[in-house]
């Protein structure tokens, strides 16, 4: 499939985002090491958390969590303490994605876990076990998920945990997220140090929780705001000023490229104002899901860039460096990449395509940072738009609801 998009003239909208992913994922998981029966509420609907959902509701002997990272990372770490054997699988691409550094780590703890396919990566053959160690030393610097994965089952191990990282810690906010919801669910867990994090035994209790909204997901409402050439205010109901998520950062970076945040008592309120930066020169190794939307961001607004700390994208969905170099070429932009972790971009210019295709790679971030570049030129067409269900399935009906022309075309390329 693809679709069309046009642009409104001018951005007045009010948009119920979706519930974080992140927060969601987490919440179900120390929900089900609780025990206990009060349900997270205001779960995402996305198909990470829905995946999840399901495989803790029915835990069948073959658990397929399609795309979705964290319930990969967290699941594996989950299996290994609770009774059965159980193989977990995803996608093609997720059996792609690395695993070996989780499991090396479970596995001196005393997990038995064996590759059901190709070693290093998933799928996983997992038998539940005691899990007898208590410390472990792991790389810090190619997945956060391994890290919040051990985290969770850290309190439940009668010994509790301790880590030790090393190399240079990637998404450090994400595994705040983790301590911080451990604390929520009444575990005692933190850093000891820069690198070193300490997990108390005595396990979780069941509570209340409800999910708030994503602030990966309200990137692409600042991105509209930031790319409308007429007024644009818009309203984000849910979202919190003091949040644990890494990606409200998004609202600092992108006061300097001309958009504003207004925190209300009901969430915020993007609005236009000032000029762009000249340029923009970021470390963006605690945010690496918003690199897609600066990226594009910046090249539609003409404000040259260099992001560092990008290491992990190679690993996501797709390799989101190669995909971003090609993509943002059909829009006539010549993006440079450097040591697989740098992106750059000094204004340079190639001819773009007459009628863009955008394609998404089975990414939906791909999806969703490059739609919002038909507010600076037109007739950009994103192919299998359908991809943004991993986070944001409501998207394509926000644009709508927001004003955007959104139309099928027949042909997929
Ligand atoms: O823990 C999480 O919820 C996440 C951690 C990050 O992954 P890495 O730690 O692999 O960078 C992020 O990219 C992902 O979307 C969600
Ligand atoms: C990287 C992402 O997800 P995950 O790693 O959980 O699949 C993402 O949502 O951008």
């Amino acid at each position: 499939m693809q679709y069309r998009l046009t642009a409104p003239a001018s951005l007045h909208a009010s948009v119920q985002l979706p519930a974080s992913k992140s927060i969601s994922n987490r919440a179900l998981i120390l929900h089900a090491l609780s025990g206990g029966a009060t349900r997270p509420e205001n779960l995402s609907d996305c198909d990470d958390t829905q995946v999840m959902i399901r495989a803790l509701d029915h835990m069948p002997d073959v658990i397929d969590i399609h795309a979705a990272g964290t319930a990969m990372r967290f699941l594996t770490a989950y299996l290994c303490v609770t009774p059965g054997t159980h193989v977990i699988t995803g996608t093609e691409r997720m059996q792609q994605r690395p695993i070996r550094i989780l499991v090396d780590a479970l596995r001196t703890l005393g997990a038995r876990i064996e590759y059901a396919g190709n070693e290093g990566f998933p799928p996983l053959r997992i038998t539940g076990t005691r899990l007898t160690g208590s410390e472990i030393e792991l790389a810090g610097n190619v997945s956060s998920q391994y890290i919040s994965a051990l985290l969770m089952i850290g309190a439940v191990l009668p010994a509790g945990l301790k880590l030790q990282l090393t190399g240079d810690i990637v998404s450090r906010p994400y595994i705040n997220l983790t301590l911080q919801l451990m604390h929520d669910f009444g575990a005692q867990a933190g850093w000891t140090s820069e690198s070193s994090i300490a997990v108390t035994p005595g396990g979780y209790r069941d509570t209340p929780f409800r999910v708030e909204s994503d602030w990966s997901a309200a990137s692409y409402w600042y991105q509209m705001t930031a790319l409308t050439s007429g007024n644009a205010e818009v309203e984000l109901p849910g979202l919190r000023v003091h949040s644990p998520q890494g990606d409200s950062r998004g609202a600092e970076l992108f006061a300097r490229l001309g958009v504003q945040t207004e925190f209300t008592p009901q969430g915020v309120k993007l609005r236009k104002e000032g000029q762009p930066a000249e340029r923009l020169d970021e470390d963006l190794v605690d945010i690496p899901d918003l690199a897609q939307t600066f990226v594009v961001t910046c090249c539609l607004l003409g404000v040259p860039f260099r992001f560092t700390g990008l290491q992990s994208l190679k690993i996501k969905e797709t390799d989101r460096i190669c995909a971003l170099i090609t993509e943002l070429r059909k829009l006539g932009y010549t993006v440079h990449a450097e040591q697989d972790s740098i992106l750059w971009w000094d204004g340079e210019r190639c001819p773009a395509d007459p009628q863009p295709a955008i394609d998404t790679y089975e990414d939906h971030r791909m999806a969703m940072a490059f739609a919002p570049a038909c507010l600076v030129r037109p007739d950009i067409r994103i192919n299998e738009p359908q991809v943004v269900s991993k986070s944001y399935p409501r998207y394509w009906d926000d644009l709508r609801a927001a004003g955007f022309g959104i139309t099928t075309s027949p042909e997929s390329r």
